[in-house]
């Protein structure tokens, strides 16, 4: 079911052009807020907003701690739009659904994409609150052929066998680790593995411990679609994760995984993702040569 819907580029430059016509922003930057990670959007100054709804072609977003928002405004300098929710494989949503935004982007004339997500940590080190940057990640439905450039290739966007070594920008993770030693906040901020399974159930101890053997850091929902059809068309990508709970991989252990508490470390660290989100993009260098005009 997920490889055989197809969207035209027709249908990604009329998202594009309808909201050309609604709004004055031509971003530089895209910014996709996690669960509970939604107050990175109030940092926009001059917004203009759409809810999902009421943009053409736009998936609808189902899951709580995702308003369903498209926010455009300006942030230090530079212009950039930000969704307040994004789509999940498990919604039922496609995988060229759940990516569309990332294709009407390039269209807008982003240059670089910032993901955010909230995802469990395997790694021994990586408490709960913690910040993870991404350094690579696992895409398991893309192992099993579950992914978005799946189907005929779109060559206006990008090739048929896309690269996806360095997917994750060197120079913006390090500029994230030097911003994250002047704010102080570096005790917390490590660089890892993020691994994408389909979910919506959390993991079983067995798959845990097997996400832990294979090198896993992180463990969540989304991200990897998003990042595979963002690199295919060449923007440039930045990543990290909040740590909101540790995977339980022991018999012994009693505790439980929810999503609310889950959107509760994303509360509480919030104002933290935030200022380093922020100092990133005024800090970042901008290409202006992926503008509207220029875009395939
Ligand atoms: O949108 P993200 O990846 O932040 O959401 C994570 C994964 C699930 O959707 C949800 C589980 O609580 O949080
Ligand atoms: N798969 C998965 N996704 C998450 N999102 C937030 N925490 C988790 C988790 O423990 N596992």
């Amino acid at each position: 079911m997920h490889s055989k819907e197809q969207i035209s580029h027709d249908e990604y430059q009329k998202t594009a052009d309808w909201l050309m016509s609604q709004t004055q922003h031509r971003p530089q930057v895209a910014i996709i807020c996690g669960s509970g990670l939604g107050m990175l959007a109030d940092t926009l100054k001059c917004q203009d907003s759409f809810a999902y709804s009421d943009i053409p072609g736009f998936p609808q977003s189902t899951v709580q701690g995702h308003a369903g928002r498209l926010v455009f405004g300006e942030l230090k300098g530079k212009t950039c739009v930000c969704m307040q929710g994004r789509f999940h494989m498990y919604e039922g949503h496609s995988l060229c659904k759940t990516t569309f935004p990332i294709r009407v982007f390039k269209l807008l004339g982003v240059e670089t994409l910032i993901v955010t997500n909230a995802a469990g940590s395997l790694a021994d080190g990586l408490q709960p609150g913690d910040i993870m940057i991404i350094k690579d990640h696992i895409n398991f439905p893309g192992l099993v052929g579950l992914n978005p450039l799946s189907g005929p290739n779109d060559d206006k966007f990008g090739p048929r066998f896309p690269a996806m070594s360095g997917c994750y920008d060197k120079g913006l993770r390090c500029l994230a680790m030097e911003i994250a030693k002047q704010q102080g906040v570096a005790g917390f901020m490590q660089e890892g593995v993020y691994a994408m399974v389909g979910g919506p159930n959390f993991e079983t101890i067995a798959e845990a411990r097997l996400l832990h053997r294979l090198g896993v850091d992180a463990v969540g929902m989304s991200t990897a679609p998003e990042v595979v059809v963002a690199t295919h068309c060449g923007l440039r990508v930045f990543g990290l994760s909040l740590i909101t709970n540790k995977v339980v991989k022991s018999y012994e252990d009693s505790e439980c995984v929810n999503h609310e508490g889950v959107l509760e470390v994303g509360r509480l660290r919030s104002h933290t993702v935030q200022q380093l989100v922020t100092e990133l993009i005024s800090r970042m260098e901008i290409n202006n040569n992926n503008n509207t005009s220029n875009a395939v």
